[in-house]
């Protein structure tokens, strides 16, 4: 064989090789992508029914499932907001939170599968999982896992029947649990995600009192090469950052914003859209900042904090503020922001004080 044969028999090869093996893989992920769901095609109200796998979705069947969900009535609504949220129990030990949200155009719906799709794979012990989803006609369903302690917005701002004294060591770990979730939605997903809707009614708590993310109806995809998408401003009124309603670009520094706020609340026990501060023509953010100008930070603290460590509460308090920072790259990112928080009782108990 020539030179130049030879060249073409190798390269005609090697390109036979890479094909073959796209094909294989491709087929495998299908394959892995299909015994990872379970879907059902509802043939009375023309809607899909998507299960994703998982131990406790085993003894569930989609139909069976779908026949509970019709029985739903005011009386297991658990929560509201952008939709119902209810609960949903199976048998004994295993209940889900459903929420049913009524739908929009065809081509938000479409978005809304993807997003679910992607969502699905999200495995993280601060971000609640997400079971399945079901599109009909008229109304959507997705399937949480229930989280028995609520929302931390009802616990520390609900009616009083439902509110609980949180100490600092319970706030210190919902603080840092919420931003590991969030860390890795910055940082770990492949594509990253922004979530644009971090607040404290989207962080719940599991039956540890352990921060779980939720609430993924306004998150955003990266593409990799991307730090930046354009939107039109959504979210919530007291936890959005300045930049958004100037450039109208969702950034992960902007969760990172919404992630300070939501320590100041843990912080101060102040909500973001409380009356007085509309009242008063200001809000959460800006009051604790012309606080923290006069050197009065004690007096914005949550009275019942007023025995815990004041180096460790005042550590998270400075990093509420560099998550404030009004210019997004003076912000830290979500990885740091974890790291300092760590940090902040690794320090701390190295001087051999705890609360
Ligand atoms: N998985 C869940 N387990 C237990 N309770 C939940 C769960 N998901 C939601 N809830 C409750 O339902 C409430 C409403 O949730 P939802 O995500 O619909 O609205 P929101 O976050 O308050 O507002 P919006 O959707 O407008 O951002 C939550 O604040 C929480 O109390």
């Amino acid at each position: 064989m020539s030179n130049s044969h030879a060249v073409a028999f190798y390269i005609t090869v090697s390109i036979i090789a890479f094909a073959t093996s796209k094909i294989v893989i491709s087929v495998l992920l299908y394959r892995r992508w299909k015994r990872k769901r379970k879907v059902y095609a509802d043939s009375i109200k023309g809607g899909k029914m998507v299960m994703f796998r998982s131990p406790m979705m085993q003894s569930v069947t989609p139909e069976s499932f779908l026949k509970k969900t019709m029985k739903l009535s005011n009386n297991d609504i658990i929560g509201s907001g952008g939709g119902t949220v209810y609960k949903l129990t199976v048998n004994d030990s295993t209940a889900f939170a459903v929420k049913r949200l009524y739908r929009g155009t065809v081509d938000r719906d479409r978005g809304f599968e993807r997003e679910l799709e992607a969502m699905g794979d999200l495995k993280h012990r601060n971000i609640v999982n997400l079971h399945g989803y079901y599109t009909a006609p008229n109304y959507n369903l997705l399937i949480y896992e229930l989280m028995p302690n609520g929302s931390l917005d009802t616990i520390l701002h609900g009616r009083s029947m439902d509110k609980k004294h949180l100490d600092w060591p319970s706030r210190y770990k919902i603080a840092v649990g919420a931003a590991r979730g969030i860390s890795y939605l910055h940082h770990d997903c492949i594509p990253h995600i922004i979530h644009r809707d971090i607040k404290s009614s989207n962080i719940l708590l599991d039956q540890n009192m352990e921060a779980r993310v939720s609430d993924f109806g306004l998150a955003t995809l990266m593409e990799p090469d991307k730090t930046h998408v354009s939107t039109i401003v959504a979210g919530t009124f007291g936890y959005l950052p300045p930049e958004y309603f100037d450039t109208g670009r969702a950034t992960a520094k902007g969760d990172v914003y919404s992630f300070g706020v939501v320590l100041l609340e843990l912080l101060t026990g102040k909500k973001p859209s409380d009356e007085a501060f509309l009242e008063e023509g200001t809000k959460l953010v800006t009051w604790v900042k012309t606080v923290v100008e006069d050197k009065r930070e004690v007096l914005v603290l949550d009275s019942s904090l007023d025995s815990c460590p004041n180096d460790e509460i005042s550590s998270v308090f400075n990093i509420a503020l560099m998550c404030l920072e009004p210019e997004p790259s003076k912000r830290p990112t979500m990885a740091e922001v974890v790291k300092m928080l760590e940090q902040t009782k690794i320090q701390i108990n190295c001087r051999g004080e705890d609360c």
